[in-house]
């Protein structure tokens, strides 16, 4: 379990977090989400005892980082994946990281193994594309055999295999019982992998909670996307059957407080033709944009609230 408690960090005038409060649950992947700049890598380098918090404090498995007897078997992480010396190859960093740890020998091989790195594993560092990097990173805090994970952009730089084995990867671990923290700035990343995700924007709070819960909160569940020949027939019919119809053009409602097939119903009652109806779910992102629209100093127009067709939140994993 990581608790982040009470944290406060300033730097200077900057307030990176601002009294956050959350705690990272053993068994599961909990996403840690935020815009550029909301806080994030602060409260993992306080988590890892590289920040001293002006205020409050992480623990943990119940210590400071600072207070664990063997850090690297309680917590791995992976704060920047550029932080190894480019002229060591990769076994030898891991190597040097076992010995300084009391970590035996084999467990280099192992991680080496799990990442995927045995071949490039005698190549120096400096010759390592992005991707490898972030595996080395990885199998860095897979070292210690680690009860708790603290990964910072972890598929950043990675390619559509590298992604898919991170995902794979982090699932495992919760599956395990271990307690897993993740940050992105995406929130179709964490979607995919997240048990609960903690939404943070200018060092603050923002949410706490499940996927579904997020969706909910927004009030984008249950809203159904309808395609028709006649919509303004259709949207007349429904607002007669108390639905809170919004007109996309192109001949798309979107409808709230009638379910799909009553809105199908309907629109075969009233003699229009239904050339698309869908429960329109992809709301995920919307609410994640809701919810950091005050954090985000100079949002773009393209990037502004929007709907769309997206996976059922809480789906396939
Ligand atoms: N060492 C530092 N000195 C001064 N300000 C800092 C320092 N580290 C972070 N900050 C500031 O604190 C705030 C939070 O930064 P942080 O890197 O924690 O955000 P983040 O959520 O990880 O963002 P990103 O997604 O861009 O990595 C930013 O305003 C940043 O400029």
């Amino acid at each position: 379990m990581i608790e982040v408690q009470a944290l406060t960090k300033r730097y200077g005038t900057t307030t990176a977090v601002d009294d956050l409060s959350f705690t990272a649950r053993a068994g599961e992947v909990t996403g840690f989400l935020g815009p550029n700049g909301a806080g994030k890598s602060t409260t993992m380098r306080v988590a890892v005892g590289l920040e001293r918090p002006t205020a409050g404090a992480v623990l943990v498995g119940g210590c400071r980082y600072a207070e664990l007897p063997a850090p690297l078997r309680t917590l791995g992480t992976m704060l920047d994946a550029r932080s190894v010396h480019p002229g060591l190859t990769a076994r030898r960093h891991l190597r040097a990281l076992a010995r300084t740890h009391g970590i035996p020998r084999a467990r280099v091989d192992e991680v080496l193994g799990l990442t995927g790195l045995e071949s490039v594993a005698g190549r120096r560092v400096r010759t390592f594309s992005l991707g490898m990097g972030q595996r080395l990173g990885i199998a860095a805090a897979l070292l210690g055999d680690p009860a708790a994970l603290v990964l910072d952009e972890p598929v950043n730089g990675l390619d559509a295999d590298g992604v898919l084995w991170v995902r794979g990867l982090v699932r495992r671990m919760a599956a395990e019982g271990r307690t897993v923290l993740l940050s992105s700035h995406l929130m179709h990343e964490l979607a995919l992998v997240a048990d609960r995700v903690v939404v943070i924007g200018r060092g603050r709070l923002l949410a706490d909670a499940t996927l579904e819960e997020l969706v909910e909160r927004s009030g984008g569940a249950g809203v159904v996307r309808v395609r028709t020949s006649g919509p303004d027939v259709l949207a007349a019919a429904l607002r007669g059957r108390g639905a809170v119809v919004d007109d996309a053009g192109g001949g798309v409602l979107h409808v709230r407080g009638v379910p799909g097939d009553e809105v199908g119903a309907v629109a075969a009652r009233s003699g229009v033709v239904v050339l698309e109806l869908a429960g329109e779910v992809g709301s995920l992102e919307q609410a994640y944009l809701a919810l950091t629209d005050d954090a985000v100093p100079h949002r773009s127009g393209a990037d502004g609230v929007r709907g769309g067709q997206q996976r059922v939140p809480g789906g396939a994993r």
